[in-house]
């Protein structure tokens, strides 16, 4: 897959901050490509920068081999972390308005379907949820039928149903060979819908790769997980875990030899759980931190 947008050394310095340190990546095209990491990590900044909404201190961003230029915007969609929609007008006449916006436009009929508007079409945008909303500006930023569309934590705020609801959309639009460019810091988000992965942290990118490929690279077991007090046995004999939501999880190269050894230190198995290691555990290795803060 040839590179759509390159990235070349972005910085982005603000009086104080380094929001951006000196990041290079690329972008292939067709490909769901996901900025992951916590709040203040750079995220936004970067997308900015990468949209041509956002001038950086340094470095340089291609689309297809060059620099960005006033013909950019025609060919990209940005949904924002936050977009004012003109009040008093019906979902459908948002649609019609924004169109006007644009040399060309996709067909507003099948926009609707792809969005999943049909049953809110007539609706006053005042009145849309969370998700509805959300569809409503996934809508507004495929309108010019964009060769990559950037998405700015889309999913943030929704409650589990709306974001599975939304993965669904952007699944569709990955069908038709779009490329996106999607921030989050939900990990089972960018596992669930990237190709490509790049982890932020601080400004820097600490990771970069298919969210497998990293998992691989990192992970050569499954974790094992059990409620309650048992770290003084974990602690005394050198195993190494974490605790979380109020489990203690355990890394384990050998199921058998673990569970052996829990027996062996009359730990409990009631409530035992074992899971795959995802790329929230990763960030946690990679910085010593969680991903959510
Ligand atoms: N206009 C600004 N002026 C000063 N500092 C800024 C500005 N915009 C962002 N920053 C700082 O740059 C850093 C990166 O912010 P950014 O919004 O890009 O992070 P993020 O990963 O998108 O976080 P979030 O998920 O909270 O939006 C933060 O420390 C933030 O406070």
């Amino acid at each position: 897959m040839a590179d759509l947008l390159q990235i070349k050394n972005l910085s982005k310095h603000y009086s104080e901050t380094v929001a951006v340190d000196n990041i290079s990546f690329n972008v292939p095209e067709g490909c769901c490509f996901g900025l992951l990491g916590p709040n203040g990590a750079g995220k936004t900044t970067t997308i900015e920068m990468m949209e041509g909404i956002l001038k950086p201190t340094s470095g340089e961003i291609l689309f297809e081999g060059k620099p960005l230029d006033k013909n950019y915007y025609q060919g990209v969609g940005i949904q924002f972390q936050h977009t004012a929609i003109q009040d008093f007008l019906t979902v459908k006449e948002t649609l019609k308005l924004f169109a006007n916006f644009y040399h060309k436009s996709l067909p507003i009929d099948e926009l609707i379907e792809l969005c999943a508007l049909e049953e809110i079409i007539s609706r006053d945008t005042r009145k849309l949820s969370g998700g509805q909303r959300q569809r409503l500006l996934l809508a507004l930023a495929m309108l010019n039928d964009p060769k990559i569309i950037f998405l700015d934590e889309p999913t943030t705020g929704l409650d589990p149903q709306s974001r599975r609801n939304f993965w669904q959309l952007i699944n569709n639009i990955k069908s038709q060979k779009k490329t996106i460019l999607l921030t989050t810091h939900y990990m089972d988000e960018a596992e669930s819908l990237c190709d490509e992965i790049v982890i932020v942290d601080q400004g820097h990118i600490i990771h970069q790769g298919t969210p497998t490929q990293m998992l691989k690279e990192h992970f050569d077991g499954v974790i094992i997980s059990l409620p309650g007090e048992i770290k003084g046995a974990l602690t005394n004999n050198q195993i190494d875990f974490e605790t979380k939501n109020h489990r203690v999880e355990i890394l384990s190269e050998n199921i058998d030899s673990s569970i052996k050894f829990l027996l062996e230190h009359d730990i409990s198995l009631d409530g035992l759980q074992v899971r795959s290691p995802n790329l929230e555990d990763l960030f946690i290795k990679l910085t010593g931190h969680q991903l959510r803060g």
